[in-house]
């Protein structure tokens, strides 16, 4: 059977990644939207995430429990090795990951695609400060990374999120038609 697609979401704090994702999951019930392991208290989690400890982090990182694992923010953050089942089974599964773990892909899957939403620094701050998820320092810190540029040889489908969300989760369902990967 022909492996399902690893759809990696990506852009700066506050673009909106996770409303995009959240809706295009919601009207293609044929995607899997990936549960991320964070070591984020849960009342902040703000996505469907499992929390868990450091320790109990770093035991699932011996464990071989990630497919991708990292750090960004002041936490650690994995996917778990079980979407391996689901890419098998020929499903396509998406998920939100750091930029800087993109070269990563092409060892991990057989077949993946990049998404990588953007907008404007001014609408990245809005955004953060109406999320109201982080204080004033830590959204300071986000915006700082807004411009991580991505490794060189990656190509991603650019999805500018600055108008109505219909826009980009429109563009973003157009990427996936036809396959790409
Ligand atoms: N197109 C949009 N128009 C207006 N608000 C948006 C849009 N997309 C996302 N948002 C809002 O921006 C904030 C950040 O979105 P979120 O999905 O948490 O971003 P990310 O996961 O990229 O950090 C949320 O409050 C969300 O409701
Ligand atoms: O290396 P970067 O591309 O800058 O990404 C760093 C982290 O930021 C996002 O996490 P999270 O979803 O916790 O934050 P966000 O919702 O504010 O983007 C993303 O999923 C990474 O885990």
């Amino acid at each position: 059977m022909k492996p399902g697609r690893f759809i990696a979401v990506v852009g700066p704090s506050g673009v909106g990644k996770d409303t995009v994702m959240e809706t295009v999951c919601a009207r293609n019930p044929a995607l899997i939207r990936v549960r991320r392991v964070i070591t984020r208290s849960p009342e902040a989690a703000g996505e469907d995430a499992e929390s868990v400890s450091v320790a109990e982090f770093d035991r699932r990182v011996g464990a071989g429990a990630f497919v991708l694992h990292w750090q960004a923010h002041g936490l650690h953050y994995g996917i778990p090795a079980t979407v391996l089942d689901d890419l098998a089974a020929g499903r396509d599964v998406v998920a939100n990951l750091s930029r800087a773990v993109l070269p990563d892909l092409a060892h991990r899957f057989t077949r993946s695609m990049i998404v990588l939403i953007t907008a404007t620094p001014e609408v990245l701050a809005e955004r953060l400060a109406q999320r109201g998820r982080e204080d004033e320092a830590d959204r300071a810190k986000r915006l700082q990374r807004a411009d991580f540029a991505l490794a060189e040889g990656l190509d991603p489908v650019v999805i500018r999120n600055e108008g109505p969300l219909e826009q980009a989760v429109a563009a973003f369902e157009a990427a996936l038609q036809p396959e790409r990967a």
